[in-house]
């Protein structure tokens, strides 16, 4: 069977480019990521702060599934939300997950003035308005995520050491880094089906990991157990068209 049959999708080599063969949303005039140019960005002063409450009991379990590592939360209640900044209403919390790159050069999906990080954490949430997820992603106000790059520190920072916490009294907040400036766009999940359901919120400050905490994320595999060694890297989609899109900034 052909693989596209499958619907699998792949990142490596040009299979990005034929994810469009069998989603074709992916070449829709408002995917994600791109790349973020900080003077191009305007800065929109009705822009409120964003403000997440997360319940670190909300947090449920950390998975491999082969194509990022992702920790859920319940999202049945409005227990771990996220609200103000390009938002209105409250967006529940689902999960987050990363993507990262085989050497600390690159791995971000969205790129800053031609900066790549070494990794990008998405944290995603959906508006309840729309009944449940599914319903969320056929929304243009779906689905906020909050992305946030990871750069490698000289340094063993302590507090993402925290990392290896179980993962049942995790508060996902520990993460963001001291500054709350962003960047806001309108885009589209960054892998397939790509619905262009996502209103985009980017840290402008990138937080520090240890070069052993990204050495951790690169150990993981695609493959399952007894199978041959398949490492779980660059799992990351190239910048996409802009497309006339505005990029609001919530600072100077
Ligand atoms: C459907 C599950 C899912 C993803 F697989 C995903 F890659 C992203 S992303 N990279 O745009 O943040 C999501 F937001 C998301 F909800
Ligand atoms: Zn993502």
């Amino acid at each position: 069977m052909h693989l596209s049959a499958l619907h699998g999708w792949f990142y490596d080599c040009d299979r990005e480019a034929r994810w469009h063969e069998n989603y074709p949303l992916a070449k829709g005039d408002n995917q994600s990521p791109i790349e973020i140019s900080s003077k191009d960005a305007r800065y929109d002063t009705c822009l409120s702060p964003w403000h997440a409450s997360y319940d670190p009991g909300a947090a449920k379990t950390i998975l491999n599934n082969g194509r990022t590592c992702r920790v859920v939360f319940d999202d049945t209640f409005d227990r771990s939300v996220l609200r103000g900044g390009p938002l209105s209403g409250a967006y529940r919390l689902r999960q987050l997950h990363l993507h990262w790159g085989s050497s600390d050069d690159h791995g971000s999906e969205h790129v800053v003035d031609g900066v790549k990080y070494a990794a990008e954490l998405h944290m995603v949430h959906w508006n309840p308005k729309h009944g449940n997820f599914a319903g969320a992603l056929k929304q243009s106000d779906g689905v906020a995520v909050v992305g946030i790059f990871l750069k490698v520190s000289e340094i063993d920072n302590i507090k993402t050491k925290g990392k290896e916490a179980p993962f049942q009294h995790f508060d996902p907040s520990i993460l963001f880094p001291k500054s709350r400036d962003y960047w806001t766009y309108h885009g589209s999940f960054t892998t397939p089906p790509c619905e262009e359901c996502i209103t985009w919120i980017l840290l402008r400050e990138p937080i520090e990991v240890s070069a052993d905490q990204m050495a951790k994320l690169r150990s993981l595999s695609k493959n399952g157990e007894n199978e041959p060694v398949n490492p779980l890297v660059d799992n990351w989609r190239p910048p996409q068209p802009v497309k006339g899109r505005i990029v609001r900034a919530s600072f100077k």
